[in-house]
Order: C-alpha cells, then structure tokens, then sequence
C-alpha cells in the first residue's frame, strides 16, 4: 500500500503540466537552487504550478522517497520526473527544455 503523501504527490502532478516542489515561493524563493529555476522557467514562459516543501514536511520527506531523489528543487512535467537544478539548466542552456514543453504541449503563462 502506498503511503497517503504519495497519493497527494499524484494528484499534485497530474494536475499541472508544470509542478515545481521548491523552497519558498516564486516570488521568495528561499534557496539558490529554486530562484535559479524559478528564474529559468520565467525566461522560457512557461505556465507552472509550484509548491513549499518548507511548509510542509510530509511533503518534503515523500517526494525523496516518491523519486529517490533527494533534493529540491524538483520539476515534473505531465507527471514525470525531469531533474533539479543541474539538470535543468543545462537542459535550458541546450534548448532542451523549450523543446520538451513544446512537445508536451505546455501552456505559456
Ligand atoms: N544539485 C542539486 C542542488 C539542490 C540541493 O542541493 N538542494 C539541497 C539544499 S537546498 C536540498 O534540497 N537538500 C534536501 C533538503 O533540504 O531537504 C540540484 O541540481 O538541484
């Protein structure tokens, strides 16, 4: 049996095209490694949905064991996994990125 956070998580990400578990928000992000994201998708306008992992630690505990992965940020796009922030800034640097939200149909903010 999966544990209650994990179903939240699949809810969380099935509902967006875009989910980014951060820490802070958009608008304060309070780590170097959400705002670079954070900064990131701005520049190539795409519509995403972002949540806290600072205010709540279930979440934050689930989602490393959801993905073994064990840190934030993290980004989802239509429900899977793309990576943190090493991932995502090379992926934005080779146009990787605008190409995967093309391909998936991501809606622009
Ligand atoms: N190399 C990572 C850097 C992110 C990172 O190291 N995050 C740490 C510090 S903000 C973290 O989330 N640690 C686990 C935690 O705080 O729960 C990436 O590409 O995203």
């Amino acid at each position: 049996m999966s544990e209650p956070v994990f179903e939240r998580i699949k809810e969380q990400i099935a509902g967006d095209d875009v989910v980014l578990y951060m820490k802070g928000t958009p608008v304060f992000p309070m780590c170097g490694f959400s705002a670079k994201v954070v900064h990131l998708l701005g520049q190539t306008g795409a519509k995403y949905q972002s949540y806290n992992i600072l205010d709540d630690m279930d979440l934050r505990q689930g989602l490393k064991d959801f993905s073994n992965w064990p840190t934030f940020p993290q980004l989802y796009v239509k429900g899977e996994l793309v990576g943190g922030c090493d991932i995502i800034s090379e992926m934005y640097e080779s146009g990787e990125l605008a190409q995967l939200f093309q391909e998936k149909g991501v809606s622009q903010a």
